[in-house]
């Protein structure tokens, strides 16, 4: 138990020097978030115009009631004028009014729906830019970032961007063209009251300016620490089953607890943030309304200004109570816009480090000849390597056979075939073509593995088994079932082909879930076919008939088996032992127990001339 330590939020180590930038960066951030409405030119040009059209029926009102109060104040002073004439004149202003206020009514209403429509479609193409490039981005990515990171990423973060888009940046749209206009407005009436009016705007700025500093700051480690949440979460689901065997229900829990407590107090930072600077901006909205009426009393009082012209002033005051109050949220909103634009365009702008090279050609396969030469490959340039100078050459039509310890590089090598990685040193061929300039489509086409780790779909049989080729015919689904022996198994289910299998499988046994999963890689017929450590939960005897149906479906291929079982690969062309990354034995079986090594060590083993040797072995055995 003292071992068990919690996990330590490094999303990306090789980005983590990247942190203070995105600070720094804040501007440019926001500003490629803002950017990102211009993908609809026209609907924000309609925001934008309503929302305009909306201020100016807004400054309207109070520019109204000034004029609607002077003309009552001097009606009621004429004392020949009726007092029905007063009404009549009040009643066409306060119609002038109801007019103002339903035009800014819905101004804003069409300038909010754009506006959401715009962050809608915004959101919508982020979603998918983003799982686009989750598709491309290679293997040594995935190694290094948590899924459970890349999931608050593209949801959460991603909805840090839209929900400014949505709302932050109209309001502060509105705020802008209101204040805009509105100083416009109250300098041509009166300039000393106007710049008392307008006092608090640079308490506004100051004040927003620093709070949308700390807040963004605030925001990042929360970001963090929301992702570091969700990764304990997703790895205690992905592991329930290892959680419930080893009874780590409390410890799970404590984890849990401990990465919501410190988003609590991330949270709570952010509103303790958020309030004070609010405190400050509302207090110094408040002193400049005093003031105005203050001020404004007196000159009034002097026949400077009319009473009308002070309610113009204070009406607009108060119109702009509510976006004042919204400067907290304009702020909130632009912070979480800069923390999570700048962790979505982290993962958004990776360049894939395996990718088509400019000039990649589609791969022309001719005879199917598979060749390594000298290959080295690690996963890190500044550890070991993992692979050191391994040369081999495979035809289609013949089997190689590798084995070796754990941890000796048998995977490593087989994912170097499709480019999961690209080699260090070295080349691998394919009648006589690099892959690396080659497309990886066509690649990926000719070369199919099945991976050591089944992972099939929460879907039906059928459609995992048809998962690279969903218009295969229902006799090739067939013909790769009874290939990977689990048609008859799919006959007793209960809808056959078309029963789910539950989330990865869970519905299936481990040998079973390993025959779909073989049954799929069957389906495409892929000119070079690898089984990795495919078979290591199937039982032997099935195993034999499984090797039995491979030996006449994959005649036309080259195939390369990796297992521990020496029964799985004993009848292969040529053998190759691994060894820390290097060939340390090859041949074929009856040379290397002969030569009496590593191999002919593991033989004996495994059972040695006692080992069942089913009588197929040797009919499939091709001379090298
Ligand atoms: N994605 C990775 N990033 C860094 N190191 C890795 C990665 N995958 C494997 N390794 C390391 O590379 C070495 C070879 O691993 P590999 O999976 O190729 O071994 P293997 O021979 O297939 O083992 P096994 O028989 O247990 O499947 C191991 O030391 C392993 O720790």
């Amino acid at each position: 138990m003292t071992m068990r330590k919690h996990m330590k939020s490094s999303p990306i180590p090789d980005l983590d020097n990247l942190k203070g930038a995105a600070l720094e960066n804040g501007k440019e951030t926001l500003l490629r978030v803002i950017g990102l409405v211009f993908r609809y030119p026209w609907r924000f040009a309609l925001a934008t115009a309503t929302s305009l059209a909306a201020s100016i029926s807004n400054l309207a009102i109070p520019h109204l009631l000034g004029a609607s109060v002077d003309t009552a104040h001097s009606l009621l002073q004429n004392h020949d004028v009726s007092s029905d004439a007063v009404i009549q004149t009040l009643s066409f202003a306060s119609l002038l009014l109801v007019a103002a206020a339903s035009f800014r009514g819905l101004f804003q209403m069409i300038s909010g729906y754009q506006s959401e429509l715009i962050a809608q479609a915004i959101g919508r193409d982020l979603r998918v830019a983003f799982f686009e490039k989750l598709q491309r981005l290679g293997f040594d990515f995935h190694d290094r970032i948590h899924s459970g990171e890349l999931i608050t990423r593209g949801m959460l973060d991603l909805e840090g961007v839209r929900g400014f888009i949505e709302n932050g940046m109209q309001r502060c749209i509105s705020l802008v063209l209101l204040v805009s206009f509105g100083s416009f407005l109250l300098f041509s009436e009166d300039v000393t009251l106007a710049l008392v009016t307008l006092s608090f705007v640079p308490v506004i700025g100051w004040r927003a300016g620093r709070m949308g500093l700390s807040l963004r700051r605030a925001w990042t480690r929360l970001q963090e620490q929301l992702g570091q949440l969700t990764r304990v979460m997703e790895e205690n689901l992905q592991g329930s089953r290892v959680v419930r065997a080893f009874s780590s229900q409390n410890f799970e829990i404590r984890k849990f607890d401990t990465a919501g407590d410190a988003a609590l107090s991330l949270s709570n930072e952010r509103i303790r943030v958020r309030a004070s600077g609010m405190t400050m901006i509302t207090a110094g909205y408040y002193l400049a309304m005093i003031a105005v009426l203050w001020v404004g009393g007196r000159r009034v009082a002097a026949g400077q200004i009319t009473i009308g012209q002070l309610t113009e002033f204070l009406t607009f005051m108060t119109l702009l109570q509510m976006p004042v109050r919204q400067v907290g949220m304009i702020m909130n909103s632009s912070a979480r816009a800069i923390s999570s634009g700048k962790r979505l365009f982290e993962i958004l702008d990776l360049p894939p480090t395996v990718h088509d090279s400019f000039d990649a050609r589609e791969l022309v396969v001719d005879k199917g000849v598979l060749r390594f030469e000298d290959v080295s490959f690690g996963y890190d340039r500044s550890a070991p390597l993992i692979l050191n100078k391994i040369s081999f050459q495979l035809k289609c039509g013949q089997t190689l056979g590798i084995v070796g310890p754990s941890g000796s590089g048998k995977s490593t090598l087989a994912h170097l075939i499709p480019r999961f990685y690209d080699v260090t040193t070295g080349r691998i061929t394919i009648d006589g073509q690099d892959v690396r300039n080659i497309t990886l489509d066509s690649l990926r086409n000719v070369v199919g593995i099945i991976q050591q780790d089944v992972f099939l779909f929460d879907d039906s049989v059928a459609s995992n088994v048809a998962y690279v080729d969903p218009d295969a015919e229902e006799h090739e689904l067939v013909d790769a079932a009874l290939t990977a022996q689990i048609h008859g198994f799919i006959g007793t289910l209960p809808a056959g082909y078309a029963t789910r299998v539950g989330e990865r499988g869970v519905n299936l046994s481990g040998g079973q879930r390993q025959r779909v999963s073989i049954a799929r890689g069957m389906v495409p017929k892929p000119k070079i076919l690898i089984f990795d450590d495919a078979t290591s939960a199937i039982d032997a005897s099935t195993e034999h008939q499984v090797r039995r149906a491979l030996r006449d479906a994959t005649k036309a291929q080259a195939t390369i088996i990796i297992s521990h079982r020496l029964s799985s690969l004993m009848h292969a062309n040529e053998i190759i032992v691994l060894d820390k990354g290097s060939i340390i034995e090859r041949g074929t079986h009856e040379r290397l127990v002969r030569a009496n090594g590593v191999y002919a060590a593991l033989y004996q083993a495994q059972g040695g001339a006692n080992l069942e040797r089913h009588p197929l072995d040797e009919e499939t055995r091709v001379s090298a």
